[in-house]
């Protein structure tokens, strides 16, 4: 006998081992990355979706605070071929429902090839199919939370302070990962973090050299707040943005995005530099896309599939990655962006002062 039951959109229910009781619903999405589960599951942008990780064992080196990317949990759920009693543990302690014991091949192959699709999981002593079933049809599709910045954005501004003395980020919080805001402030800057939906005054009262927007969860056409912030500072102020950042930033400028199939989760996702030809590996998760680059320059793109990995503008000092240079989970091999951002912020200035 079972305990604990996942319902697919497509109809099916597949029957799993309960290791985190409880009931919950979301986008079912999967990750290939092998190791970083800590990270990929305190990643603020899976708010609202179901993690299943394609790499059989998750949890095999335990659980560390310090790798963490927020403070908490942030998929409604996590579905593993098998988790460790550490990662279980962890998970049933936030309150969020983890199964294991299933096949997650078959999982990976339907989203690939049906799309990341609405999810519905009971797990406990008294789950029953039907329970999965009537989760995943109370689930919405992921355009529809339309305030979901309220979920993963600090509410008051707070400081980092990095010491150098000489940049001055403001951050739009859309649901940002720690590493970004580490990533800053181990290069001296003084990151200023701001409500997703902070206003262009809120931006002023920080005086910052370069406005930044974070990644973050669900659909970037619904971060008005933070488009209408990009659309007042834009060729006044050098623009950086990550993710849901060059998401938020390219709409904002008269571009448009657009929902994939099933999107980019791994971190060995190749990009290329088109300036450069060479081509690095990359930590991704995502599932829109820049459709329309509006008045922004395609510099970098995914080798599987050509989508927009990076845009530039010289013209409006705008610098913005669909993947993740921060890392964590990942390669670091481009860490690079946070120094190419640092310096348009602070040659963006020189130009302005002469
Ligand atoms: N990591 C992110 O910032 C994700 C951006 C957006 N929510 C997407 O899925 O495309």
């Amino acid at each position: 006998m079972s305990d604990a039951y996942i319902a697919l959109a497509d109809g099916r229910v597949l029957e799993a081992r309960a290791r985190a009781p409880g009931r919950t619903r979301g986008e079912l999405v999967f990750t290939t990355a092998y190791t970083g589960y800590e990270e990929s599951l305190t990643d603020p942008s899976y708010a609202e979706q179901i993690l299943t990780f394609s790499y059989p064992l998750i949890g095999n080196y335990g659980v560390r605070t310090e790798r963490f990317e927020s403070e908490s949990v942030q998929p409604r759920a996590a579905v593993a071929r098998e988790l460790t009693d550490d990662v279980a543990d962890w998970l049933a302690e936030g309150g969020v429902p983890a199964v294991d014991h299933v096949d997650t091949r078959e999982i990976v192959t339907t989203v690939r090839e049906e799309g990341a699709m609405a999810c519905g999981i009971a797990a406990g002593p008294d789950a029953t199919p039907e329970d999965a079933v009537e989760e995943m049809e109370a689930c919405k599709p992921m355009s529809d939370h339309v305030d979901i910045g309220a979920q993963v954005s600090v509410t008051e501004p707070t400081v980092h302070e990095g010491g150098g003395g000489d940049v001055d980020v403001a951050l739009l919080d859309c649901g940002a990962k720690g590493s970004i805001i580490s990533s800053l402030t181990d290069r001296g800057a003084d990151v200023h973090v701001l409500p997703y939906d902070a206003t262009a005054e809120d931006v002023a009262a920080v005086d910052p050299d370069v406005l930044f927007v974070s990644n973050g969860p669900g659909d970037p056409e619904n971060f008005v707040a933070a488009q209408a912030v990009v659309d007042e500072f834009a060729g006044e102020l050098p623009m950086a943005g990550i993710c849901l950042g060059q998401q938020v930033i390219t709409s904002a400028l008269g571009g448009s995005t657009e929902k994939m199939a099933f999107g980019h989760r791994g971190v060995n996702q190749p990009v290329k530099d088109l300036r450069t030809d060479k081509v690095v590996m990359t930590t991704q998760n995502h599932g829109y896309t820049v459709d329309d680059t509006g008045p922004l320059e395609v510099t970098q793109v995914n080798v599987n599939d050509d989508t927009v990995e990076g845009l530039d503008s010289e013209e409006l000092d705008v610098i913005t990655r669909q993947y993740h240079p921060e890392a964590n989970p990942g390669p670091h091999d481009s860490l690079g962006f946070f120094d190419e951002v640092l310096d348009l912020a602070t040659s963006s200035r020189r130009v302005a002062a002469d």
